[in-house]
């Protein structure tokens, strides 16, 4: 395929898409970014506290991240992004940033046709069982387990038409990055 600007790494919590994002930009020798930087300190804290976040803490951070991924991509830069981006809105902003976004409609931008980012979406699915599992053994982050279960419900996982693959987080991270690079090719 041809190469897509920027790939995004999503999944729910503990899916292994920082683990997989970082390898696979070292791979590609792509930047990466982690969206978990990017959260607003009051997003960390609820998340901290143990209450999900809602749309209207999600959608200023996503365009945020879209604003930073058409600036790299401008540059020439392809990136690799790890980001939850659970919901098809959120994917659709951090394609077309806040034009597109459900709680932000900017009147003074409405006909003018925004600018995309190409992305292919690498959706890490795997099964409520294992990533608790995972997500039980993980030191030193702010994610309570507890989540999770929100983070599925939540789950509006990619279907055509996105551009986008699927792959089990039952792969170890060696097939994991072979089958993105062999998508790639
Ligand atoms: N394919 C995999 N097989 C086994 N363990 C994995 C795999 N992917 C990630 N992990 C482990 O699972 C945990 C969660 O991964 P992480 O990258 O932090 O997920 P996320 O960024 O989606 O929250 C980490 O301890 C990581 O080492
Ligand atoms: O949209 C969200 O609810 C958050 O972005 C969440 O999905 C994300 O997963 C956290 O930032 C925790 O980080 P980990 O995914 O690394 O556990």
């Amino acid at each position: 395929m041809a190469a897509p600007g920027a790939l995004l790494v999503m999944g729910v919590s503990g899916s292994g898409k920082s683990t997989v994002g970082a390898l696979l930009a070292s791979e590609l020798g792509w930047k990466f970014y982690d969206a978990d930087d990017y959260h607003p300190e009051e997003n960390r804290m609820k998340m901290g506290k143990g209450i999900p976040l809602k749309d209207q803490d999600r959608i200023p951070w996503l365009c945020n991240l879209h604003d930073i991924l058409l600036r790299d991509i401008a540059s020439g830069q392809h990136v690799v992004l790890a980001c939850s981006a659970l919901k098809k809105a959120y994917r659709d902003v951090l394609i077309r940033g806040k034009e597109c976004a459900p709680l932000q409609c900017d009147e003074t931008g409405k006909d003018k046709q925004p600018a995309e980012v190409k992305l292919l979406v690498v959706h890490l699915s795997g099964s409520f069982e294992v990533i608790s599992r995972r997500l039980l053994k993980r030191k030193g982050h702010f994610m309570p387990p507890e989540l999770l279960q929100s983070q599925f419900d939540t789950l509006e996982p990619p279907s055509a038409p996105e551009n986008f693959i699927q792959i089990s987080v039952d792969k170890n991270l060696s097939e994991i990055i072979a089958t993105v690079m062999e998508t790639l090719k």
